[in-house]
């Protein structure tokens, strides 16, 4: 595979293209982007062809399009690109990076069995995603570990089942977000505690990240490490406690339950568009 096409050089799409970029620096690279200062950015960065005014000619020309606009632009955008050249279109691996938007929607929409779901995160620019697969069923299997080495640049890809892309969306695509969240929070409380806010957020950031290693590591439950660290009497526990009588663990799983339905009502909603 020597060229990719990216439609849409969002904050998704570019982080997934530089991941690419950075495993193959050789490839070329064809963007389509409707925004100037966005497309003139992109352009730029990948050293890249452009193809936002004639989108629909870039099938022809990719080995991959990665599609990596707002869901709700689907339909419009697969009516430009798939009628000039169906042939050409039905040959190309078509990557779609939408939340929500399943393979059989995909598949319907674009007329193509060429499609693969991928669910990433905004940590693929620095190759740390964990990026949730799903492939038409139709994709022999050569073609699969094709696509999953081209992408293997963003961090680890999971192949998995389409219904459980809801489940990484919340985890990892959006999850991620909720990390940030909390290193935010205890950033503050740091602040509240009297430590510069630099200090706090890189103490911050050391303590998620070496909480995160210490479990990979040590093959641990991390309900276990939180016992080693929790003295009798000690303050741990005061801050587990409170952590506790606020349900926090509660509030965590409620928002990753939230975050699924809806990435099931944006599909519902890509299914049916207009409703
Ligand atoms: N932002 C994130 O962390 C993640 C986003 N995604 C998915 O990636 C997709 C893009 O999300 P973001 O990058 O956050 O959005 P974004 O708004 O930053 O990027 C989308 C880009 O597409 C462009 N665009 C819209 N219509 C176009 C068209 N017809 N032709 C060419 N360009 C067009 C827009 O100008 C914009 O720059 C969404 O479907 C989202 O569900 C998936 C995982 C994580
Ligand atoms: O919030 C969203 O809809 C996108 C999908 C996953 C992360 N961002």
């Amino acid at each position: 595979m020597k060229k990719i096409g990216l439609i849409g050089a969002g904050f998704m799409g570019t982080a997934a293209t530089r991941a690419i970029r950075a495993t193959r620096p050789n490839i070329d690279i064809g963007l389509a982007e409707t925004d100037p200062s966005r497309r003139l950015a992109a352009l730029e960065e990948f050293s890249a062809s452009d193809f936002s005014g004639n989108p629909q000619d870039m099938p022809s020309w990719a080995d991959v399009v990665i599609l990596a606009v707002k869901p709700k632009e689907l339909p419009g955008l697969a009516t430009a690109i798939r009628e000039k050249d169906p042939e050409a279109f039905n040959k190309t691996f078509i990557v779609s990076l939408l939340a929500g938007t399943t393979v059989a929607t995909l598949h319907r929409t674009l007329g193509s069995e060429r499609v693969i779901r991928m669910m990433p995160n905004l940590a693929a620019q620095i190759s740390q995603s964990v990026t949730g697969v799903a492939f038409s069923e139709a994709l022999p299997e050569e073609s699969r570990q094709e696509i999953l080495q081209l992408f293997s640049g963003l961090g680890p890809l999971l192949s998995l089942e389409e219904e459980q892309i809801h489940a990484i969306t919340a985890l990892s695509g959006s999850g991620i977000a909720f990390a940030l969240e909390f290193i935010q929070a205890l950033t503050l409380g740091g602040v509240k505690e009297g430590l510069p806010y630099g200090q706090a957020l890189e103490a911050a950031c050391g303590v998620v990240r070496s909480a995160a290693n210490l479990v990979a590591h040590t093959g641990q439950h991390p309900q276990e490490i939180v016992s080693q660290v929790c003295s009798p009497g000690g303050t741990t526990i005061e801050g587990v406690h409170t952590l506790a009588e606020n349900r926090f663990q509660a509030a965590v799983m409620e928002a990753v339950t939230r975050t699924a339905r809806r990435s099931r009502e944006l599909g519902k909603a890509t299914e049916e568009p207009g409703k």
